[in-house]
């Protein structure tokens, strides 16, 4: 099981918290040194420039690239100090990811796919399947179960990936343009359901978007350029 070694208390403040975090590709320096604090409960989009270094630096935030300077801490946790069995524990366990693609599982129905991550983190199959329909009910999914991510439409699929994402109540939910493969009912649906989940769960969103509408309905939009946050 995984077990949280080293708390740094003044994080605690922040639920994601990032410190001159840097990033090269050989000799491309994409991160220049960002910081950022993103509160509990608070739906924060990421804006910018294609190439300005937004999904580099979500995919750092969500524990999957590692910077290559700087330091981040999650829910009281520094991510420098797990190893990288731990790193994906905690993944697993804490961070929930919503991709433009919804990259669901094609052999598995809507419920199999929401339950997985609950019963890789060892949740037992029963709860798993309680709460899976519980979130797919509220995502308005519950005729949708049994169904497989090709017999789903691209909105359906999408909140299917949503509520896989939410299954193990992650500290945070790392979104890459979520709406950006939807159409403009989808997006907007999209929208309300993130809005949704803040306001009756506290749920914290970190967005990277194209999307202005959705940008503007977020509580804070961080503009990008050329590897630093230049406002917000
Ligand atoms: N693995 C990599 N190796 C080399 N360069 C990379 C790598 N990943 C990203 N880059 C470069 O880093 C820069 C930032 O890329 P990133 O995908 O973070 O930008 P972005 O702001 O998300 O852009 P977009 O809006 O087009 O998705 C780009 O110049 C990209 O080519």
């Amino acid at each position: 099981m995984f077990h949280e070694p080293v708390v740094n208390r003044l994080s605690y403040v922040f639920m994601v918290n990032g410190i001159n975090i840097t990033r090269s590709f050989g000799d491309l320096q994409v991160l220049k040194g960002i910081n950022i604090d993103i509160h509990a409960g608070e739906i924060l989009s990421i804006v910018g420039a294609s190439g300005a270094g937004k999904t580099t630096l979500l995919q750092i935030l969500g524990t999957l690239d590692k910077p290559t300077g700087g330091s981040i801490c999650i829910n009281g946790i520094d991510l420098s100090t797990l190893n990288d069995r731990q790193l994906a524990q905690f993944r697993n366990k804490h961070i929930g990811f919503v991709f433009q693609f919804h990259q669901l599982l094609p052999e598995f129905t809507a419920l199999e796919n929401v339950m997985m991550p609950a019963l890789i983190a060892g949740t037992s199959r029963t709860s798993a399947m309680a709460r899976s329909n519980e979130l797919l009910g509220f995502l308005g999914l519950s005729h949708r179960t049994h169904h497989k991510p090709s017999q789903l439409s691209g909105g359906e699929k999408q909140r299917v990936a949503v509520a896989r994402a939410l299954i193990n109540d992650p500290a945070v939910v790392f979104a890459d343009e979520p709406s950006g493969n939807l159409d403009s009912h989808n997006q907007e649906e999209l929208q309300v359901l993130f809005r949704r989940l803040r306001e009756d769960f506290h749920q914290t969103f970190v967005i990277v978007t194209h999307d202005a509408h959705l940008a503007t309905l977020s509580d804070r939009v961080v503009h990008m350029r050329d590897g630093l946050i230049v406002e917000g």
